[in-house]
């Protein structure tokens, strides 16, 4: 069955950035109380601009950041302080400016292959799900985070999931990996859809007229008559709720 979709349309990036924080911020306090813990899962991009409210007064302490564990729904295969490293996006944006402690922050390990990368991060996770930091969804099997922020691209990707590329398709992988991925660089690891959509929450956060176009075919009126983009796979086992501000909802 379809998880319940709740979709925000606000005029300007900046309401966007504004609701966002208060949505995090509600789910940390539920979890928070519930787990004891916070598991989010982030992506590069975009997003990481649009956190940058829960940086600030008042969000910034509105949640008890010590609980909080930090995911990388996708990573780029390149050293931890390169320019093109999702890590470094999301430390330099978010991660520094808040007090997560560092051993709750997971990123990649460096210095492996691509399909090393991909899979000690798997092994990773499944040992935190073993030592029940992480839940389990009793449906899949896989883990269950609190909440993913996941990003578009213009031509409907999300994680490091394409187009045209078999990743995709991947059922019993909770991580896998790509060597050719068509937007730059192209050694990545990434989440597979089994595992993104076992989360309990999923935030799509989409700004910007260039995705206009994608999310016509996402949410619009003949949704059903495209061949799906990656974007149209993203079906979490709690609740979807959508964050556009007005040019990524101008086709819709
Ligand atoms: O390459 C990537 O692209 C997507 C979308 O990025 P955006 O800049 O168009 O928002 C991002 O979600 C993903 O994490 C990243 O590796």
């Amino acid at each position: 069955m379809a998880p319940p979709t709740t979709i925000h349309k606000f005029e300007s990036e900046e309401q966007v950035a504004v609701a966002l924080a208060i949505y995090i911020l509600h789910l940390s306090v539920k979890s928070i109380a519930a787990n004891g813990t916070f598991s989010v899962v982030l992506s590069g991009g975009t997003l990481i601009h649009t956190l940058r409210k829960l940086t600030e007064p008042p969000y910034v302490s509105s949640t008890d950041w010590s609980k909080w564990l930090i995911f990388f729904l996708d990573e780029r295969v390149v050293p931890l302080d390169h320019p093109d490293s999702n890590y470094k996006l999301a430390y330099d944006g978010f991660l520094r400016k808040v007090s997560i402690p560092e051993s709750n922050i997971y990123p990649i390990k460096e210095k492996l292959s691509p399909e090393e990368a991909a899979d000690e991060y798997e092994e990773r996770l499944k040992h935190l799900v073993a030592n029940g930091t992480l839940k389990t969804s009793p449906t899949t099997g896989f883990a269950k985070f609190d909440l993913m922020l996941v990003g578009m691209g213009p031509e409907g990707h999300v994680a490091s999931l394409f187009c045209w590329h078999f990743q995709r398709f991947e059922k019993k992988k909770w991580v896998t990996f790509i060597t050719d991925s068509p937007k730059p660089p192209p050694r990545r690891i990434t989440f597979t859809f089994p595992l993104i959509n076992s989360a309990d929450e999923i935030a799509m956060v989409v700004t910007g007229e260039d995705a206009a176009d994608a999310v016509k075919v996402a949410l619009g009126k003949h949704a059903a008559d495209y061949y799906p983009l990656p974007v149209q796979k993203v079906s979490p086992e709690g609740g979807l709720t959508w964050f556009l501000d007005k040019e990524a909802a101008s086709e819709l």
